[in-house]
C-alpha cells in the first residue's frame, strides 16, 4: 500500500477498521450510496459477486450499491465468508469526512436476517473441543438465544449430533486440526486462536456473561470438554462478532440421552429430514403440517430426538387424542396460529438492538392473537363436538361456569406457559404505523397523534415542502427556465438543476454548486434559508422517532423472558395440532406403548409412500416382533419385491410412535426402544476415503457395539458388498450375534437365501419373506409379508422389467440353470451351452383367434420397456404390465399376428385373463395367509 494511500483521512478511517479484523473476513465500508471493498478483499469478493474489480490510486476496489447489498452479503456468506459492515455512524456534511464505524461482523452461523435464514430450521453456531478422551460441543442459535452443551466419550457420537444439529458455522481451535479433520473437515468449519477454547478463559467468559459464581448450577460445571467449546462459542459472539448477546439467558445440557440414538448414518438412511430424492420424501414433510416457523422447527427437533420417557410419550399423545376429538376445535386452533409469525426469532432480533418496527408490529401481533387462543386451548378435551356431540358445550344459561383450563396435563402446562402480553401488544399497535419503513432511522415509524413533538416537526416538513415546490414555481416564472427543477440529494442539500441550453438565463444571484453531465446546480440565499428549516424539521423528526422506537424496544424486552416462553409455548402447541392433523388426514391410530419387549402392528403402512403413492394403494403389512419366539426376522423376496420398503416402515412407525404421534396402521404396541440403528444401501464416503464395503462394515460394527437388548435394529443386504462366501458369512455371523449376545429386536432383509437355515439353531429367529406370484416367466409383486422362506430371487425377471436386453437374459438364463444344477462354474463358462430351446418353457397353445389384431407377441417381446413402465404400478394384484397390455389386446384383436402368440397364454394354454382371475383369487388367499401367519 503507498504511502499517499494511507495518508487520505478515507483510507485512514478504512485502515483504521480494517486492522482489527481476521484477514479472512471481508470488510464492506460504506461510502454514500456504496458499500465499497478495497485491495485484498476487493479481488476475493470480485470473483465472489461478479462484479467489476476497478483501481483507484493503485488500490484495487469494487462496489455494490447499498440498497441491493442484502443479497450480495448473502452471496458471500454462501462462498463462507464472514462479513464486516463499516457504517456511516453521522449525517454527511458537505465538506467533512463522515464517521465510519464497524457496526458488525455477519457470519454463516449468526446470521438473523430473516432472508438468509431457513425458517423451519434451527440454525446454529457450534464449537468443538477436545479434553482428554471428552469430545465437547457447545452450540447457539442466536436468533432465539437457544444455548446448549454436550459431552461425548467417542467421537461417532459427537459426529452423530453434529449430524443432527447440522450447524451453519463450527468453531474449533487451531491446535485441534486433527479432531476436525477426523470429521472430514465440513464446509462450515471455521478456525479460532486456541487460546478462546482454555478452561479459564472459557469459564470466565461464561460465568461473566450469566452473571454467576460457577456454572454447577446449570447442571455442566463438570463438562470440561464442552465449556470450552461453550466459552468460545460466547466470546466469538462478543469480540469478534461484535453481537449483542444480552438475550442469550441460559445454558442448558443438551438431553441427548434421554432420547432414542439414532446415529447419523441412521438419519441419513431412513430419510427423516433429507433425502436424495428432494425433502418431500422425508418423514418430516409427511408428518408436517405446522403453521409456525416455530413449530416447524420444533417438529423437526422432534423427529431427530425421539423421546425414552413413557410418561413424556403419553402426555403428548394425549394432546393428539383431544384435539382429534374436535377436529372443528382443531382447525380453528391451526387458523389462529397460522396468523403468528416467527415470535422466537422476531423477540431474538429485537432483543440483541437488530429488530426493527416491523418486527415490533410481528411482536405485538403475535401476543394480542394468544388470548383468543388460550380460550380455545381451554376447551379442548371437555367434548364440545366431540364424540359426545354438543351437549357437552358449557351451559352459560344454565350458570355453569365456561371451561377455563384444557382437561390434559400437557395442554394445560402449554396454556399456562402462554403470557397474556396484550397491554404492551396494545402500546405497540397503537404507536407504531400499519406498514412501518425497514429502517428504524429514517423516519415513519410513529403514527400521526402519537407523539405531539412528532406531529409538529412532521408538520414543519410538509410545509417546508410545499415552500420548496412553491419556490421552483415562481424560480420558473422569473428566469423563463422551463426545465428548471429544485433537487435534494445528501452531499450538498436542495439545489436548483439548470440544463445546458438554458445556462445563459441563469440569475446573477445564483452561487453555482457543480456540473454535470447535463447542466449545471446552484443554490440561492433563499433555498439555503428553507433547507436550513426543513431539514432542521426532518432531522429533528427522524432523531425523536429513532429515540422513541428504541425505548419502545427496550420496554418491550423487559418482558423478554415471558415472550420466550411464550413463543415455545406456541411452538410446542403448533408441533402437536400437526401430529393431529397428519393423523385426522391419513386415518392414524394412537400406539400403545409400554416398556415390554415387543413390537407388533397390524396393517402398518410407509408414512411416507403411503403419502405418496399416487394412483396406487400402499399394500399394508403386519410387523410381530417379541423377545422369546419372533425376535430376529430373517426376509427374503426378490428384487423390487418391497424388503427395504417393509423394513425401514418398521423403523419409521417406531419413531413415530416415539416422537409421540400417531401412526399408519389399524393397531401397534410397541415397548420403548432406546437406540434405532439401520444399516441400509450402500453410500461410498470417497470424501473420507472409504470404499463402499467399508462403509457398511462400519456401520455394521458401530450397531454391534453399540445395540442392546432395547434396541430396534434395521439391516439390509449385510455383506453385499463383498464375494459372496465372504459376505454370507458375514451376514450369518452378524445374525447369530445379534440373535445370542445383543438381543436386539432385529429385522434383516437379505438375498441370502442361506440365511433362513438360522431357525435350526436360533430358537427366536423367524423367516418371513414377501409374497410375488410368477406367472409366464413374468413376476407380479403382491407386497405381502407372509411367514416361510422365498423360494427363489427371481433376479432375472426384475432384470427384465429393467429393460435389459433378451439376448443377455437369455444367457442368464442358461446359466443359472447349469449352476443350479451344480456344475461348476468353470464349467458354465468353457461348455458348449445348449441350445437355447432346450431351456425355454415348452411353447404354449396358440389362443383362440379373435376380432382385432393380437398384438400380444409385440407388447411381449417389447419386455422391457414395456413391464416396466407397468411394473412400477404392479401392486398387490396387479398383473405386471405387458400382460395386462396383451390381455386386452387378445380381446379386441382379430388374431392376424399370432407368431408370438405363446407370450398371450401361459405354458399349458389358459388364456391371459383366465390367468389373471386366477391370480386375483390367489392373491387373496396369501394375504389372509399372512394374516393367519403373524397373529394365528
Ligand atoms: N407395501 C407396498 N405397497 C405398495 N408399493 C410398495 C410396497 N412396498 C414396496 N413398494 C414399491 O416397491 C418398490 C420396491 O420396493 P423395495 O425397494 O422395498 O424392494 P426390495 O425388495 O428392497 O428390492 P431390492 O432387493 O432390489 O433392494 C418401492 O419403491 C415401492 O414403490
Amino acid at each position: 500500500m503507498s504511502e499517499a494511500v494511507a495518508t487520505t483521512p478515507m483510507m485512514k478511517q478504512y485502515l483504521a477498521i480494517r486492522r482489527d479484523l481476521p484477514g479472512d473476513v471481508i470488510l464492506l465500508f460504506r461510502l454514500g450510496d456504496f458499500y465499497e471493498m478495497f485491495f485484498e478483499d476487493a479481488k476475493v469478493a470480485a470473483g465472489i459477486l461478479n462484479v467489476s474489480l476497478t483501481k483507484r490510486n493503485g488500490i484495487p476496489m469494487c462496489g455494490v450499491p447499498h440498497h441491493a447489498a442484502q443479497s450480495y452479503i448473502a452471496r458471500l456468506i454462501r462462498a463462507g465468508k464472514r462479513v464486516a459492515i463499516g457504517e456511516q455512524v453521522g449525517e454527511p456534511v458537505p465538506g467533512k469526512l463522515v464517521a465510519r464505524e464497524l457496526s458488525e461482523v455477519i457470519s454463516a452461523g449468526t446470521v438473523t436476517d430473516g432472508r438468509f435464514l431457513d425458517a423451519n430450521k434451527s440454525h446454529y453456531l457450534a464449537a468443538i473441543f477436545r479434553d482428554g478422551k471428552k469430545h465437547g460441543l457447545a452450540y447457539v442459535d442466536h436468533s432465539t438465544g437457544e444455548f446448549e452443551l454436550a459431552e461425548f466419550d467417542s467421537l461417532d457420537g459427537l459426529n452423530d449430533e453434529l449430524t443432527r444439529i447440522a450447524p451453519s458455522e463450527l468453531l474449533y481451535a487451531d491446535d485441534q486440526r486433527e479432531l476436525m479433520e477426523s470429521l472430514g473437515m465440513p464446509k462450515s468449519a471455521q478456525i479460532c486462536e486456541s487460546y478462546l477454547f482454555l478452561q479459564d478463559q472459557a469459564l470466565h467468559a461464561l460465568t461473566q456473561h450469566f452473571k454467576v459464581q460457577s456454572l454447577d448450577g446449570y447442571g455442566c460445571g463438570h463438562l470440561t470438554a464442552a465449556l470450552g467449546a461453550a466459552g468460545a462459542i460466547m466470546q466469538y459472539l462478543q469480540f469478534q462478532l461484535r453481537k449483542d448477546v444480552s438475550h442469550i439467558k441460559r445454558l442448558r445440557v443438551a438431553s441427548l440421552f434421554d432420547g432414542v440414538w439414532i446415529d447419523a448414518a441412521s438419519q441419513s438412511h431412513l430419510e427423516l429430514v433429507n433425502s436424495r430424492s428432494g425433502a418431500e420424501h422425508t418423514l418430516l414433510h409427511a408428518l408436517n403440517r405446522t403453521a409456525t416457523p416455530m413449530g416447524a422447527r420444533k417438529l423437526r427437533r422432534w423427529v431427530l430426538h425421539p423421546l425414552r420417557d413413557l410418561a413424556q410419550l403419553v402426555s403428548r399423545q394425549e394432546v393428539v387424542s383431544v384435539l382429534l376429538q374436535d377436529p372443528m376445535l382443531l382447525g380453528q386452533l391451526r387458523d389462529m396460529l397460522k396468523d403468528i409469525r416467527d415470535l422466537e426469532r422476531t423477540a431474538g432480533r429485537l432483543s440483541q438492538g437488530s429488530g426493527n418496527a416491523r418486527d415490533l408490529l410481528v411482536l405485538a401481533q403475535a401476543l394480542s392473537a394468544v388470548p383468543a387462543l388460550k380460550l380455545l386451548m381451554a376447551e379442548c378435551g371437555c367434548g364440545r363436538n366431540g364424540a359426545d356431540g354438543m351437549d357437552n358445550l358449557p351451559d352459560i344459561d344454565a350458570g355453569m361456569e365456561p371451561v377455563s383450563a384444557p382437561s390434559v396435563p400437557l395442554l394445560r402446562a402449554l396454556h399456562a406457559q402462554l403470557h397474556d402480553l396484550t397491554a404492551m401488544a396494545a402500546e405497540i399497535e397503537q404507536a407504531i404505523v400499519e406498514e412501518p419503513p425497514a429502517p428504524i432511522k429514517e423516519g415513519g415509524i410513529f403514527r400521526d397523534g402519537y407523539l405531539p413533538f412528532l406531529d409538529e416537526f412532521r408538520s414543519a416538513s410538509t410545509q417546508g415542502r410545499d415552500w420548496i415546490a412553491k419556490l421552483q414555481n415562481d424560480e420558473i416564472d422569473r428566469t423563463g427556465i422551463k426545465s428548471l427543477k429544485i433537487k435534494y440529494n445528501a452531499v450538498f442539500g436542495y439545489f436548483i438543476e439548470i440544463t445546458k441550453s438554458n445556462l445563459d438565463s441563469v440569475p446573477k444571484d445564483y452561487t453555482r454548486k457543480q456540473t454535470t453531465a447535463n447542466g449545471e446546480r446552484f443554490i440561492t440565499d433563499e433555498l439555503k434559508r428553507m433547507e436550513d428549516k426543513i431539514l432542521g424539521a426532518d432531522e429533528k423528526g427522524k432523531a425523536l422517532e429513532y429515540e422513541e422506537f428504541v425505548k419502545l424496544r427496550s420496554r418491550a424486552m423487559e418482558r423478554l423472558a415471558e415472550i420466550q416462553e411464550t413463543a415455545e409455548a406456541l411452538a410446542t402447541l403448533d408441533a402437536l395440532c400437526s401430529l393431529a392433523e397428519t393423523a385426522r388426514l391419513f386415518n392414524y391410530t394412537r400406539p400403545l406403548l409400554d416398556e415390554s419387549r415387543t413390537l407388533v402392528i397390524r396393517d402398518g403402512r410407509h408414512p411416507v409412500l403411503d403419502q405418496n403413492l399416487a394412483g396406487d394403494r400402499f399394500v399394508p403389512n403386519d410387523t410381530y416382533l417379541e423377545e422369546v419366539e419372533n425376535r430376529v426376522l430373517i426376509i427374503t423376496g426378490p428384487n423390487m419385491a418391497g424388503k427395504s420398503t417393509y423394513i425401514r416402515q418398521v423403523a419409521l412407525l417406531t419413531l413415530m410412535a416415539q416422537i409421540g404421534s400417531y401412526v399408519p396402521a389399524a393397531t401397534m404396541e410397541l415397548g420403548l426402544v432406546d437406540r434405532i440403528f439401520t444399516r441400509i444401501g450402500a453410500s461410498d464416503d470417497l470424501s473420507r476415503g472409504q470404499s463402499t464395503f467399508m462403509v457398511e462394515m462400519n456401520e455394521t460394527s458401530m450397531i454391534l457395539n453399540n445395540a442392546t437388548d432395547r434396541s430396534l435394529v434395521i439391516l439390509d443386504e449385510i455383506g453385499r458388498g463383498t464375494s459372496t462366501f465372504d459376505g454370507l458369512s458375514i451376514a450369518w455371523s452378524v445374525a447369530e450375534h445379534l440373535h445370542n449376545d445383543l438381543g436386539s429386536r432385529t429385522l434383516f432383509a437379505t438375498h441370502y437365501h442361506e440365511l433362513t437355515a438360522l431357525t435350526a439353531t436360533c430358537r427366536a429367529v423367524k423367516n418371513y419373506n414377501v409374497a410375488v406370484k410368477e406367472w409366464n416367466q413374468q413376476i407380479i409383486f403382491l407386497r405381502k409379508i407372509i411367514a416361510g422362506s422365498a423360494e427363489k430371487s427371481y433376479g432375472i425377471q426384475v432384470a427384465r422389467l429393467a429393460g435389459l436386453p433378451e439376448s443377455v437374459l437369455q444367457r442368464a438364463r442358461q446359466i443359472l440353470e447349469r449352476l443350479e444344477a451344480g456344475h461348476p462354474p468353470n464349467e458354465v463358462a468353457v461348455k458348449p451351452l445348449p441350445i437355447l430351446e432346450e431351456i425355454e418353457t415348452p411353447a404354449p397353445k396358440k389362443p383362440t383367434r379373435r376380432k382385432g389384431k393380437a398384438g400380444g407377441g409385440a407388447n411381449a417381446s417389447a419386455g422391457g420397456a414395456g413391464a416396466n413402465a407397468n411394473a412400477d404400478a404392479a401392486n398387490a394384484g396387479a398383473v405386471a404390465g405387458a400382460s395386462v397390455a396383451e390381455e386386452s389386446e387378445l380381446e379386441e384383436g382379430d388374431g392376424d399376428d399370432a407368431s408370438d402368440e405363446g407370450e398371450g397364454a401361459d405354458g399349458n394354454g389358459t388364456s391371459t385373463s383366465r390367468v389373471k382371475k386366477k391370480l386375483r383369487i390367489e392373491k387373496t388367499s396369501v394375504a389372509s395367509e399372512a394374516q393367519m401367519s403373524l397373529f394365528g
